[in-house]
């Protein structure tokens, strides 16, 4: 197995928890297409100095810049999105992967999908009926009247260093005016990054800073979050 040696980035080089941290995480090549280095993180996860030291790190940086809401995006950024958020005061919002959001149009698209001949389409028909008397007026009411807004799911699509793939959020999470962090494991493209910026942007949330544990520098990513800055414990060299 090749090595990658990583380099201290945004923080200060002097800090000897950046060179555990950066020893810690395990480089794969070939995974999971040939040509990608993979980073993986499971090991820094293996290494409980290392990750404390990681979310410290993070901690240090944001709990004094009155942070509201710290996004991570699945899956990596739900393991070191939920304690920094614990450890600042903020509320954690998970970014999640196509359909696992309840909302509903994911709930009517479900339906559609399972229905087939002309019985199941009668059957459909009825059961969609009942559907929306039952179950659509009501979840209608229930996120325009109660201003709840907990069904109601947006998306973004976006490109990635190996295919595409696409985020969601529940609009009732966050409300307009607050300040979020959004956490992931790595930044490489900068696709899925830009997402979560602007998935909370298209909410009225004032995205602050994007935190990460790494960089790959040759792929840009910095370049495509364009104005926002971007933190980072290590870079790969
Ligand atoms: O800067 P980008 O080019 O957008 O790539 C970075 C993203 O890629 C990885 O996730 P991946 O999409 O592989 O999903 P996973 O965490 O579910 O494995 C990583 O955890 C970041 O979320
Ligand atoms: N090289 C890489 N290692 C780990 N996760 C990634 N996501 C995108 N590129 C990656």
């Amino acid at each position: 197995m090749s090595v990658v040696h990583m380099a201290s980035s945004n923080v200060d080089n002097k800090d000897d928890r950046i060179s555990r941290i950066s020893s810690s995480i395990r480089v794969i090549p070939d995974f999971p297409k040939p040509g990608i280095m993979f980073q993986d993180i499971t090991t820094l996860l293996l290494d409980p100095k290392a990750f404390k030291d990681t979310i410290d790190l993070f901690v240090e940086r944001y709990k004094d810049k009155n942070i509201n809401v710290v996004a991570g995006v699945e899956a990596r950024g739900f393991i070191f999105g939920p304690p920094i958020a614990l450890a600042i005061g903020a509320k954690f919002v998970p970014m999640r992967k196509p359909k696992k959001l309840p909302g509903i149009a994911y709930t009517l698209l479900v339906h559609s999908c399972n229905y087939y001949n002309l019985f199941s389409y009668l059957t459909y028909i009825t059961s969609f009926s009942v559907f929306v008397i039952c179950a659509f007026v009501p979840m209608t009411y229930y996120y325009t009247v109660s201003e709840r807004g907990c069904w109601e799911v947006i998306s973004e699509e976006y490109s990635l260093e190996y295919g595409t793939d696409k985020i969601e959020m529940h609009v009732g999470a966050v409300q307009p005016g607050e300040r979020a962090v959004v956490v992931d494991d790595l930044i490489a493209t900068g696709g899925t990054l830009t997402a979560a910026i602007n998935l909370l942007e298209r909410v009225g949330v004032e995205v602050v800073e994007c935190a990460c544990v790494i960089e790959l520098p040759e792929l840009k990513g910095r370049d495509r979050l364009g104005e926002k800055q971007l933190f980072v414990l290590v870079s790969s060299t």
